[in-house]
């Protein structure tokens, strides 16, 4: 599973983020090539939602780059870079949960560079997410949290993204939908998408990811593959206190 021989589609490098005084992230160095799926570890509050934040635009650098395929995404807005490949599920779904299903999906497509082919995009989403047709016409608040997850990742495919973040995809669901949940990511990723999500777990995010980088107090502890972290005595002094 180990990936990362290709240059690097997003380059994270020295990254200072700080919410007023409080600075929350020191010097994160971060690569996710082409195709990957990298996980984002770490303890409650340890930076991890920042650093997807700061790559979507939803906090700014103090310092260091953030490069999408050679792009310094700085000199762009939050908006703009939904339009050159980036989408980002957001914790706990956000959906609208009196609109439709279909309408909440739909709104993924509002980049202009997509707005065109949306209901084209919407065939392709629904192939791989059956339930979008399905349960289409209901309101999204009548679904599962797994079926709200899966509406929220299509969504986000909408902006025909090529790099997905994913914010605690896993966040309170029950360990089979975790596997369906999964399962789908892995199909995503077949279609050529990176993927990048955080989550606390160790074992559940190498059930996924070809390589990880853990956090600590807002500091890259480590980076590596599944192999490489499971083992490591950096992973179970942050999670054991060892
Ligand atoms: N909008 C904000 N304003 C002030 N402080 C914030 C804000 N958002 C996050 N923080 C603080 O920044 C630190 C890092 O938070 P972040 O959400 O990135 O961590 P996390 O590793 O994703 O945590 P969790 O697993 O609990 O979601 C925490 O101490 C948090 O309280």
């Amino acid at each position: 599973m180990q990936r990362m021989a290709e240059p690097a589609m997003l380059e994270i490098r020295g990254l200072d983020v700080a919410y007023g005084d409080y600075q929350v992230l020191w010097d994160v160095s971060i690569d996710v090539a082409a195709g990957e799926i990298v996980a984002i570890l770490g303890p409650n509050g340890s930076g991890k939602s920042t650093v997807l934040k700061a790559i979507i635009g939803l906090c700014r650098a103090r310092s260091g780059t953030i490069r999408f395929e050679g792009n310094d995404l700085a000199r762009l807005a939050v908006h703009d870079r939904a339009g050159i490949g980036i989408a980002m599920v957001m914790e706990r779904r956000r959906l609208f949960p009196a609109m439709t299903v279909r309408e909440n999906v739909l709104l993924g497509a509002y980049p202009a560079a997509v707005r065109h082919d949306a209901e084209a995009r919407l065939g392709w989403v629904e192939g791989l997410f059956p339930i979008l047709r399905e349960r289409g016409a209901q309101p999204a608040g009548r679904l599962s949290g797994g079926e709200q997850q899966m509406v929220a990742i299509a969504r986000g495919l909408m902006a025909k993204p090529r790099l997905l973040l994913m914010d605690e995809p896993y966040l309170g669901l029950a360990p089979k939908v975790v596997l369906q949940i999964n399962d789908i990511i892995r199909r995503i990723n077949a279609e050529g998408i990176a993927v990048v999500f955080n989550e606390q777990n160790v074992n559940l995010s190498f059930a996924l990811a070809h390589r990880g980088y853990l956090l600590e107090s807002g500091r890259l502890m480590l980076g590596g593959t599944g192999q490489e972290m499971l083992h490591s005595d950096v992973v179970r002094r942050v999670y054991l206190g060892e």
